[in-house]
């Protein structure tokens, strides 16, 4: 697969903690390959400052134990300051040097992170929302945080985006296989039609 400047498909996915936003991302990259497909995350460019900044465990900051959970009220805090000055600031740092030709934007939490990408790829951008209950979040580790889970880190596409895709990650919703086949037929399409620009 040759390198590309500009995707033919940007997913940018979206979901409240332990959604399984990770969990679905990854299932589509190894479904599409990692030559067609990359995962990029806007929360990659703000932990790898921040940690920097504060002289902290970069890798225990992009784990999902109790380290990250212990700074994510101030990263959310530090990454707003930087996001009112420039709020495509994480999103520029995220896409450097991406070449594949489907984008997989895994982490998307403002409603400025999807209007950024939808102003600059305003053909290949879609949305994809993650949901299940939080009963099924609650088994999966999360718990209600205070100054986390009532700010706009975690609630700030509540409203005001009308998602391409819902996908209820669930045990009782329809498998994963089949909620994302239309989603992994766009992305292939996306693919073969990169690699046909790119042989002429
Ligand atoms: N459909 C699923 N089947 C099995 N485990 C899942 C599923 N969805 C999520 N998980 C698990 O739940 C936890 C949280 O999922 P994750 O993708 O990290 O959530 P998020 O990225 O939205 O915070 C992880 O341990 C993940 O492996
Ligand atoms: C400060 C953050 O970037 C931390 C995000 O960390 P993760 O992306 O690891 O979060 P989950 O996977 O949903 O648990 C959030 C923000 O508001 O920018």
């Amino acid at each position: 697969m040759e390198a590309t400047e500009v995707p033919e498909l940007i997913l940018v996915f979206s979901g409240k903690r332990k959604s399984g936003k990770d969990y679905v991302t990854d299932w589509i990259q190894r479904r599409l390959g990692s030559e067609v497909c990359c995962i990029l995350r806007l929360s990659g460019p703000l932990k790898q400052q921040y940690a920097q900044e504060h002289s902290l465990e970069l890798d225990q900051l992009l784990g999902s134990g109790p380290y990250k959970e212990r700074y994510r009220a101030d990263m959310i805090h530090w990454g707003e300051t930087r996001r009112r000055q420039d709020p495509g600031f994480f999103c520029r740092l995220a896409t450097r040097g991406a070449r594949q030709p489907v984008w997989v934007v895994s982490d998307a939490r403002r409603l400025s992170d999807i209007q950024w990408f939808v102003s600059k790829f305003p053909q290949q951008t879609r949305s994809v929302r993650v949901q299940c209950s939080e009963e099924t979040r609650t088994q999966r580790g999360w718990s209600f945080t205070a100054g986390v889970d009532d700010a706009e880190s975690e609630c700030g596409l509540d409203s005001g985006v009308q998602f391409d895709w819902i996908i209820t990650n669930e045990a009782d919703a329809p498998s994963l296989d089949e909620q994302l086949q239309p989603i992994l037929k766009l992305a292939e399409e996306a693919a073969s039609s990169s690699s046909s620009i790119n042989r002429r």
